[in-house]
């Protein structure tokens, strides 16, 4: 996965003299540095493959996987012998590549143990200047393979640390002044996504002002029902373009590097301040000077010196700087921001915000053929650890001193555009307690027969009935709107009910505990490998429940305590005569159970492997019994 994306990126539109590609591997295992290498030696075939008959999905996999055309989106360079039989060579020559691989990284792991931080990878592994001379001679972009040094006495600030590494690294060798922003899961399903974006960066109107230009994020493994709500329709089709840009949605963006490090730096600022704020490496220090400079899109690759690199690699680097802060109160280098933020786990969105609240506008670019494809996840469980992850990281940010509801509102480009970051940083607290009260209250009341809204025949009634449908609508229609589908309306619904009933309800406990000092910061990444099984699940449409307790307990028990109630409440209705009075709770309940009929059918129908297992079931049984003794104890 990772070469491909390599590859891709590599294969780009672009001069190949201008093109340096990174790769940051946390893991600094053998077998990626391999991979790396090979990756290399296939791109002296594929890239030149790829600009002659100007293919458009440079991404290996893809490519040969549908056939040559590009993963299901018409590439308009299929066809012709010369072409099947070169692609037929390329295969071949691809899965020698994958073969040696394998067997390379048996070898590696038993005999070379140990690595460097980082390696410019090149076919031979010449010293200094014939390693960029060769490169260049042979018109392929630089490739370096980047591992920062870890130890668990440093903090290393997960994702952004990361990055933070690939900015200095990158700055003293190639120090180019715009920067692609690229998961390892994603890869470029369109050379020309570089050019689509330089047109913003290079317009004369915007480009003073404009950070970066946001592509959606989209995905490849996403099926026809999207039962998980993978592609986050909502984040990515209704976004507030106009009001100042999106925010860094962590992959798929263009940045200018001036943005990240230095908008403030002068030509003659003070070494030692800098020094201060960037660390101690003087060849970093030289390289944000020249980003200031005019002609620096002229800049040549340097040859960085091997200790150089490996200082900036280190873990030891960022002690006593200012990297990964918000640094605006320390004169004379005002509002300065030293590379991705920490401080949140949604190191994208929080770093978005704060070059908008410095006066950074962006741009949110979407073209018909998506430029950038990712694997969304397809199980159940992979998307609530996720889910967690995020709102642990926007509860970080709401419950911080940079809440974007305080810290924004005259800072950003619009005061509208400051709100939409507040939304988005209070939406997992707000939703896991509003959801987790019309989830628990109504039904307690109504199996404790207390009416809580107003009856059938009473006037008010349309008032709460038209707030609910109206809601309701309003989301329909962007669904709708955006070519969705009604199907596509209530997955949403039900995976908004199941996330704010854990995810939210979990990230928001997290974040607070944080502050709290009683957990430490954590990232767990997605998975990254496919089970076939569980795979078959996702593309028949049908829920996977093999996740943990934590997760399925709370789902489970709400479903069961509304099924009861809904039950007592019709039995009221029919014999109490109470249906008028007690439509609205009955309703409430009707609505939950049929919008998460999939848990009920996991529970009582289906037998199979993902179903709901037994113990769980009657775990969260007793969990709801206890809701609905503890509730009646309060409402009594
Ligand atoms: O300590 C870390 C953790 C993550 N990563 C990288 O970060 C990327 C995103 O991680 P992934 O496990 O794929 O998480 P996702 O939830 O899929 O990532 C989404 O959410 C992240 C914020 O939580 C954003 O940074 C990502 O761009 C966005 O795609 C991957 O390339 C990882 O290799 C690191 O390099 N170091
Ligand atoms: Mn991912």
């Amino acid at each position: 996965m990772v070469m491909n994306t390599v590859l891709s990126a590599m294969a780009m539109d672009y001069p190949p003299e201008k093109l340096h590609v990174y790769l940051s591997d946390d893991g600094c295992a053998a077998v990626t540095l391999n991979g790396m290498r090979e990756a290399w030696r296939f791109a002296k075939w594929w890239l030149p493959f790829c600009r002659r008959y100007g293919i458009k999905c440079t991404t290996p996999e893809a490519y040969f996987s549908a056939g040559g055309e590009g993963d299901g989106y018409e590439d308009g360079d299929s066809g012709g012998n010369r072409v099947a039989k070169t692609k037929k060579k390329k295969k071949k020559k691809k899965n020698s590549c994958k073969e040696r691989q394998i067997s390379n990284y048996i070898y590696k792991i038993i005999l070379e143990p140990y690595l460097e931080f980082w390696q410019v990878i090149q076919e031979t592994s010449s010293e200094g200047d014939d390693a960029i001379q060769i490169n260049e001679a042979k018109n392929m972009p630089l490739l370096v393979y980047v591992s920062r040094e870890k130890r668990p006495s440093h903090p290393h600030h997960f994702k952004a640390g990361a990055l933070n590494v690939l900015l200095r690294v990158s700055g003293v060798i190639s120090n180019s002044p715009y920067i692609l922003g690229l998961d390892c899961d994603m890869y470029c399903n369109d050379a020309s996504s570089a050019r689509q974006a330089m047109c913003f960066h290079l317009d004369p109107k915007i480009s003073p002002s404009l950070a970066f230009v946001q592509f959606p994020h989209k995905f490849h493994n996403i099926s026809t029902n999207d039962i998980y709500d993978s592609q986050l329709r909502s984040l990515f089709t209704v976004c507030y373009d106009g009001l100042g840009g999106p925010c860094v949605c962590g992959t798929g963006y263009y940045i200018k590097r001036v943005s990240l490090c230095g908008s403030s730096i002068s030509e003659d600022g003070d070494a030692m301040k800098l020094r201060q704020y960037f660390g101690p490496s003087n060849q970093f220090i030289k390289s944000l000077r020249q980003i200031k400079k005019p002609d620096h899109m002229f800049i040549q690759r340097n040859n960085a010196q091997p200790n150089e690199s490996q200082l900036l690699a280190s873990c030891a680097y960022e002690d006593g700087t200012k990297w990964g802060e918000e640094a605006s109160t320390i004169k004379p280098l005002e509002s300065m921001q030293v590379g991705f933020l920490y401080g949140s786990v949604v190191e994208d969105y929080f770093t978005g915000f704060h070059l908008h609240c410095k006066g950074w506008i962006s741009v949110f670019l979407n073209p018909k053929r998506p430029q950038f494809l990712g694997s969304g996840a397809t199980n159940l469980d992979e998307l609530l650890v996720q889910g967690t992850r995020w709102s642990s990281g926007l509860a970080d940010v709401a419950i911080s001193k940079f809440s974007p509801l305080i810290y924004g509102p005259f800072k950003t480009h619009t005061f509208l555009q400051s709100m939409c970051y507040a939304e988005i940083a209070l939406f997992p607290i707000f939703y896991f307690l509003t959801l987790w009260c019309f989830a628990i209250i109504p039904q307690v009341c109504l199996l404790n027969g207390i009416p809580l809204y107003p009856e059938v025949s009473n006037t008010y009634f349309i008032v709460f009935s038209f707030v609910f449908l109206s809601s309701l609508s309003k989301h329909l229609y962007e669904v709708l709107e955006t070519g969705s589908t009604f199907q596509h309306w209530v997955n949403e619904q039900r995976i908004w009910m199941m996330k704010s009933v854990t995810s939210h309800l979990y990230g928001s406990v997290d974040a607070f505990m944080k502050k709290l000092g009683m957990r430490e910061a954590s990232f767990l990444p997605t998975n990254k490998v496919d089970d076939v099984e569980q795979l078959k699940l996702y593309n028949m449409g049908v829920f996977d429940f093999q996740t943990s307790l934590q997760f399925l307990a709370p789902m489970v028990a709400l479903v069961i305590l509304n099924m009861a109630s809904f039950a007592v409440g019709i039995a009221r209705g029919i014999f109490v005569g109470e249906l008028d009075k007690m439509f609205i709770q009955i309703f409430i309940a009707f609505y939950v159970i049929v919008i998460n009929y999939p848990i009920i059918e996991g529970m009582l129908i289906r037998k199979d492997k993902g179903s709901i297992p037994l113990s769980v079931t009657l775990i969260s049984a007793l969990f709801s019994l206890s809701v609905y003794v503890f509730g009646s104890i309060i409402f009594k």
